[in-house]
């Protein structure tokens, strides 16, 4: 499988505080990475990292062949990256469909057109001429990640996308990502649910206060071994 993002021996800081030390993850194409870690472990601080919102002061990132480090967020969206936020940060007076047109400001080719949306996304469909304000939060949840994909993503970074939501509804934006990836969209995926983080993803990365405690194929991590690492007991 061809590399699509390499990233390696990030640090990322924040003033005096460094949040990431040698940090280093690696993305297929089409491949699907679980990053897991207890609160404040540096998961999304990593995947703003990949998108360009936090400049390394160590590290390189390669997406796609080329060296993005130095890239600003705008032309890393163009290359193919798009970030779901923790917290879905739509905008509440513009409606479903208008938050998705948003993301395809700077589309790619090929990107997924709104009725392709709708096909995957029934939800949406149901609720596009409604304002963000006043979906509940599946609805919402599947508005930031269509928004995403209107971009034309090679590589979707997902934060948290379960948070808050019901069993349910989160089987549902599961289903959806299965889908998604079928197409051939690599993920990074920040889940607390661990089961379904390993049933999703070929591979994991769990960090521990920055560092990578434990990576490798899901196939081959026992979960307690991946329990050892979150919580950064010896197994
Ligand atoms: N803007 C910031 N300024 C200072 N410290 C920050 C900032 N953002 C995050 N941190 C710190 O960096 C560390 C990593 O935070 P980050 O949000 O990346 O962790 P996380 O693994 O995503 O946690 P969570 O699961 O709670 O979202 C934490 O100690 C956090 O307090």
């Amino acid at each position: 499988m061809n590399v699509l993002l390499e990233a390696e021996d990030l640090d990322v800081r924040y003033g005096d505080f460094q949040a990431l030390s040698g940090v280093g993850v690696r993305v297929g194409e089409g491949g699907a990475l679980a990053l897991v870690g207890a609160n404040g472990a540096g998961k999304t601080t990593l995947l703003r990292t990949i998108a360009g919102a936090h400049r390394p002061a160590r590290g390189r990132i390669r997406f796609a062949g080329a060296d993005v480090t130095d890239s600003p967020p705008h032309q890393r969206v163009r290359a193919g990256i798009a970030l779901v936020p923790e917290g879905r940060r739509l905008f509440p007076s513009l409606t479903a469909e208008e938050n998705i047109r948003v993301g395809a400001v700077r589309a790619r080719p090929g990107a997924w057109t709104l009725p392709r949306l709708y096909e995957v996304f029934p939800l949406i469909a149901r609720c596009r001429t409604r304002r963000a304000a006043l979906l509940s939060g599946g609805e919402q949840q599947a508005v930031a990640i269509a928004r995403a994909l209107a971009s034309g993503p090679r590589l979707l970074l997902l934060d948290e996308i379960s948070l808050g939501l019901a069993p349910a509804v989160v089987d549902g934006l599961y289903g959806a990502l299965a889908e998604l990836r079928a197409t051939g969209t690599a993920v990074i995926l920040v889940e607390q649910d661990l089961d379904r983080a390993l049933a999703a993803c070929h591979d994991l990365v769990c960090l521990l206060e920055g560092r990578v405690a434990l990576s490798g194929p899901t196939d081959r991590l026992p979960r307690d071994q991946v329990i050892g690492a979150y919580f950064g007991s010896v197994s």
